[in-house]
């Protein structure tokens, strides 16, 4: 049986919670056939859990991108792209790979790390990328960065972000509120292009999300592959999301990771879609 290609351009999360780790097992519960190019290997110190970042060859990416879609993809997601030569060879892949099925995840920092991969990368981001995206995943601090208005702390300023990284070329946006968000749920902003919806789960107290950003934007990639609208998508992956935090678990005495494979194990909490 054929199955849906999906590939993913993103780094190596070692602790194996997000990045292409999050996304390949999430393309996997999906029932796709994932797919990588790696852009860097994330590791972390074994006292204190600090991240380091190395980038591969850009060579090597070219030729892993080269590899992949010469077997005909039908969806792509990015992920960590690290310096801004990476986000134009990824735009420059989309572009030639002619899938509309595309998800900008544009990862800017690792959670619970303050500091910005590359200052110049939104810039990169906003020229290479958003104008392919058929989604695109910021979180708050993301989507203030594209939206150039500052981090969003309410659903109106939210609202703001969305429609000026619409006007941007992203066709549709969804904002996590995630658990930064101060609101009784864990509500995440849709727009799509037209309609705002929010996106409504029961908020999980643990800080067990590690790669929830991930997993949130592997599902849209793969529900796209799979012939769901771009509706549909998001909301099948904020259930998929929400039943992997729910069951998020210790890795270790610093990080907790979602676990990705739970809806299809135990279900997924009620999510509720309202337009706004
Ligand atoms: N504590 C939580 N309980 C329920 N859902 C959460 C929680 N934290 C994050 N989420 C959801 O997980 C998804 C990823 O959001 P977030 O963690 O903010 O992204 P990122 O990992 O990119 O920073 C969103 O759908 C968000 O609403
Ligand atoms: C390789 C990689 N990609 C992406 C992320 C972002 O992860 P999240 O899903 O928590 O936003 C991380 C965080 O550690 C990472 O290591
Ligand atoms: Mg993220």
């Amino acid at each position: 049986m054929a199955l849906k290609k999906t590939l993913t351009i993103a780094g190596s999360d070692t602790s194996g919670g997000a990045g292409m780790q999050a996304d390949l097992k999430t393309f996997q519960e999906h029932g796709t056939y994932g797919m990588v190019a790696l852009t860097v290997v994330v590791t972390m110190e074994p006292n204190g859990w600090a991240h380091n970042v190395t980038p591969l060859p850009t060579e090597l990416l070219q030729k892993q991108i080269d590899t992949a879609l010469s077997t005909g993809i039908d969806a792509i997601k990015t992920g960590m792209l690290s310096t801004e030569e990476i986000i134009r060879i990824a735009g420059d892949a989309i572009s030639k790979s002619g899938t509309p099925n595309v998800v900008i995840d544009p990862v800017m920092v690792c959670k619970g790390e303050d500091e910005v991969l590359n200052p110049g990368n939104t810039d990169a981001m906003i020229q290479h990328l958003l104008p392919l995206a058929a989604v695109t995943t910021p979180n708050l601090f993301e989507a203030g960065q594209l939206a150039g208005t500052g981090t969003p702390n309410t659903i109106e300023e939210m609202k703001t972000a969305a429609r000026k990284i619409h006007e941007l070329g992203a066709k549709a946006i969804v904002i996590k509120g995630g658990k930064a968000l101060a609101t009784e749920k864990a509500t995440d902003l849709f727009f799509d292009g037209e309609k705002f919806y929010l996106l409504e789960s029961e908020k999980v107290a643990s800080t067990y999300n590690h790669g929830a950003g991930c997993t949130f934007a592997a599902s849209v990639t793969a529900n796209l592959a799979n012939g769901l609208s771009v509706k549909e998508a998001v909301i099948e992956a904020k259930e998929f999301v929400s039943a992997a935090i729910a069951h998020g678990w210790a890795l270790n005495d610093y990080v907790g990771p979602v676990m990705h494979g739970a809806k299809s194990r135990f279900g997924a909490p009620q999510v509720t879609v309202t337009e706004i």
